[in-house]
Formats: structure tokens, C-alpha cells, sequence
């Protein structure tokens, strides 16, 4: 009998089980929200620390644990787009101790998996899954080191995360519109706005040819290219180098950006970028310009602000980001507050990562300066 029959039959069994009994129904819908939880920690590459707890919380003694396997090692994604030959290791070797020492007997299938990667070779590069809200997957060829060859753009940072989930909150403002991203990285927070916000037309943008390389393999891989809808493009857009006119030839409605307040070096050609962009002539809309950040160092971000008031004259605005350690929020000056559980409801792409502490802010930049708020 394969795994999904197995795991079929015992679902089936427990729904059968569930029809007469509330509480089982409840065991039932947690069991789910536990898979669930352990599906996107293991494809994003999270710690398999957790696997412990969840399987105390479902009882990894019982048959339930075997449902682990399906919904991470044994799932056609892990073979499609395989996590790393030592992350599946550590993962594979702790779900069969655990099993074990359970005294339950492991799936063969699993041995086989766990046999497969101890003889594997380890890679500089392997892929990380993120999962949106609607059950998607955005998969992203990533190299392990946080820089390697010279730049910090080939892996995902956690505040391409946070835009990610803030513009899935809010489709409506790049639903139709051509949309710019500066500093792409490998195109997580684009990649999601396409899949998920309806823009017209999307420009990856990024300096570094081995980026650029990546970003274009992880765009194409998830299927998007001039012609998908959105159409889309990755263009090489150096801020230091970049002029006024390649950037109206882009014609962006809205232009996102994150993780790129980092060297304060580099401060002062992106804030010149961001004036070009703005520089627009009074009967043409300004496009919509959002800065996530996360903040290691307060003096380069507080010198970033600096610069972004100078040029573009500071001013106060219609509208203010809030970022907060799990979660990013807009709301109208003067208007209704994010509502409390909206503050601390769970993070949907499960932004639980190492720096989830740190410190995070978004601005929106305007021609009359930038609105923003820190938590
Ligand atoms: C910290 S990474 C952030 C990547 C991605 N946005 C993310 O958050 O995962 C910074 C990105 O900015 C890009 N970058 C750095 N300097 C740049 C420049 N002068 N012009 C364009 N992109 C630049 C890097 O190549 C890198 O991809």
C-alpha cells in the first residue's frame, strides 16, 4: 500500500471517527493546523526544533505521526523542489529517532529518503518554499551563505518577507499597475506580488550579474515570463548608474523595495533614485513607492531618513506603514487603527526566522517626504 493510501485510509478513518465525535473533530482541524504549521517551516528551511513540540501536541507514537512525512520529506515538492541535503538529513534523522524512540515503526519510505541524502553531495544552493496564503508555493533557488560571491542578493531576507505579506494585504494597490522592484534579490516579495496582487506589468531590477542569473532562473521557474500575466521582465538597474529616463521608460505606477537600506555607502544613490522616480510633472500621478527595511543598524537607517528628508523636502502625509516584528500595517492618518487582532494574528508566511525580533520599518516615499512609524 503506498503512503497516500495509507495516509487516505487513516484520515478517512478519523473523519469516520470525527462524524460522532466533537472532540475528535476538534483533534482533527488542530492535526491540520499542525501539518500545516510543519509543511511551511520545512520548506522554508526553518529549524526543526518545533517537531518536537508539534509532535508531543498529535502524538508522534501513534499512526498520527506518520502524517509528518507526506506533508514535508515524502511530499512531491520536496522532490521537485528539494530543501537542502542537510537540512532533510537533520529533519529525516529526527522524525525516525523520534518515531523510534516511540517505539513505532518508521515508514520504509523514509529510510529510503533518509539513505538518499547520507550519501548525497552537500550543494552551495538549494530551494526554499514559501507558502501564501492561498496554498501556493513560491519556490526559490537560494545559495546557503547569507553572501556569497560579492553580494547579499542571493537569499531571501526577512523583509522581503514582510513586504510579501503586507502587499498580500493589500492587492488593490498594485492590482492593474506596472510595478518596479529595486534590489530583487532571488524575486521572493515579487514573485508573491505577482501570484497574488494583479499587477499589469512587473520589472525585477537588481545590479549583480549572478543575481540577476538567479533571479531570473527563480522567475522563470515559477512560472512567469513576458508572456504570463503579469507580463514581466528583469532588468539589470544599477542605482548608482541608473537615469531619469531609463526609469520613465518603465513607466511605474508603483515601485517596492526590500532589505535595501543596508551599506551607508549605497544610502545616497538610492535616495537619488528615488527622487528621479518621483520627479514626475504635476499632471502625471506620482507612483507609489514602499521601503520595507529591516533595521541592524539604527545610524544607517537614521542616516538614510536623514537623506531621504533633504531632496525631497519632508512633509507630513496622507498616509502611514507600520511594520512590526510579525506583521506590516497601512492605515489612513487620522483614520480607524489596525484593529488588535490584527496586530498579533499570526504571520502568513511564517516570518518566524532568527532576526524576527529585530527591529522592522516600512515607508512610503513621497515627493513631500516619507511617513512611517516604528513599533
Ligand atoms: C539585502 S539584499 C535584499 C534582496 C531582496 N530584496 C530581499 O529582501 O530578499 C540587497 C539587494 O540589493 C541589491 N543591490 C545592492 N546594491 C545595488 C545597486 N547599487 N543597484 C541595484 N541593486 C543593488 C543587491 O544585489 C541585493 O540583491
Amino acid at each position: 500500500m503506498s503512503i497516500s493510501e495509507r495516509c487516505a485510509r487513516w484520515i478517512v478513518g478519523i473523519v469516520e471517527v470525527n462524524k460522532c465525535s466533537p472532540r475528535m473533530a476538534h483533534r482533527l482541524a488542530e492535526t491540520a493546523e499542525i501539518l500545516k504549521e510543519f509543511s511551511v517551516l520545512f520548506f522554508a528551511m526553518r529549524r526543526v526544533a518545533p517537531l518536537q513540540t508539534g509532535s508531543a501536541r498529535i502524538g508522534i507514537q501513534n499512526p498520527q505521526g506518520r502524517v509528518f512525512s507526506p506533508q514535508t520529506c515524502l511530499h512531491p515538492l520536496c522532490q521537485k523542489f528539494p530543501p537542502s541535503v542537510r537540512y532533510r538529513r537533520l529533519f529525516l534523522s529526527e522524525l525516525i529517532k523520534r518515531q523510534e524512540a516511540a517505539g513505532c515503526d518508521p515508514l520504509d519510505e523514509l529510510y529510503d529518503a533518509l539513505a538518499e541524502v547520507v550519501g548525497a553531495e552537500e550543494s552551495s544552493e538549494s530551494f526554499r518554499s514559501y507558502r501564501l496564503p492561498c496554498g501556493a508555493f513560491v519556490s526559490l533557488l537560494e545559495n546557503a551563505a547569507l553572501i556569497s560571491v560579492g553580494t547579499t542578493g542571493l537569499v531571501t531576507w526577512e523583509a522581503a518577507l514582510y513586504l510579501a505579506e503586507w502587499a498580500l494585504d493589500h492587492p488593490q494597490l498594485f492590482a492593474g499597475r506596472t510595478v518596479l522592484e529595486l534590489g530583487s534579490g532571488v524575486g521572493m516579495s515579487g514573485i508573491s506580488i505577482c501570484r497574488s496582487c494583479s499587477p499589469r506589468r512587473f520589472v525585477f531590477s537588481d545590479c549583480h550579474p549572478a543575481v540577476l542569473q538567479k533571479l531570473r532562473q527563480n522567475v522563470r521557474l515559477n512560472g512567469l515570463g513576458s508572456d504570463s500575466r503579469p507580463a514581466v521582465r528583469v532588468d539589470q538597474l544599477d542605482w548608482t548608474t541608473a537615469t531619469g529616463e531609463e526609469l520613465r521608460a518603465i513607466g511605474a505606477d508603483a515601485v517596492v523595495a526590500a532589505d535595501v537600506v543596508f551599506d551607508p555607502d549605497l544610502t545616497g544613490s538610492l535616495v537619488q533614485l528615488l527622487s528621479k522616480l518621483l520627479q514626475r510633472p504635476s499632471t502625471e500621478a506620482q507612483p507609489l513607492v514602499l521601503i520595507c527595511s529591516t533595521i541592524r543598524n539604527p545610524q544607517t537607517y537614521g542616516g538614510f531618513k536623514l537623506q531621504l528628508g533633504k531632496p525631497l523636502c519632508p512633509a507630513r502625509g496622507a498616509m502611514k506603514l507600520t511594520v512590526t516584528s510579525r506583521r506590516v500595517f497601512v492605515h489612513r492618518k487620522g483614520g480607524p487603527r489596525p484593529r488588535g487582532d490584527e496586530r498579533t494574528g499570526a504571520s502568513r508566511l511564517s516570518l518566524r526566522q532568527s532576526d524576527s525580533h529585530r527591529a522592522a520599518e516600512g515607508l512610503q516615499v513621497t515627493n513631500k517626504g516619507f511617513l512611517h512609524k516604528h513599533v
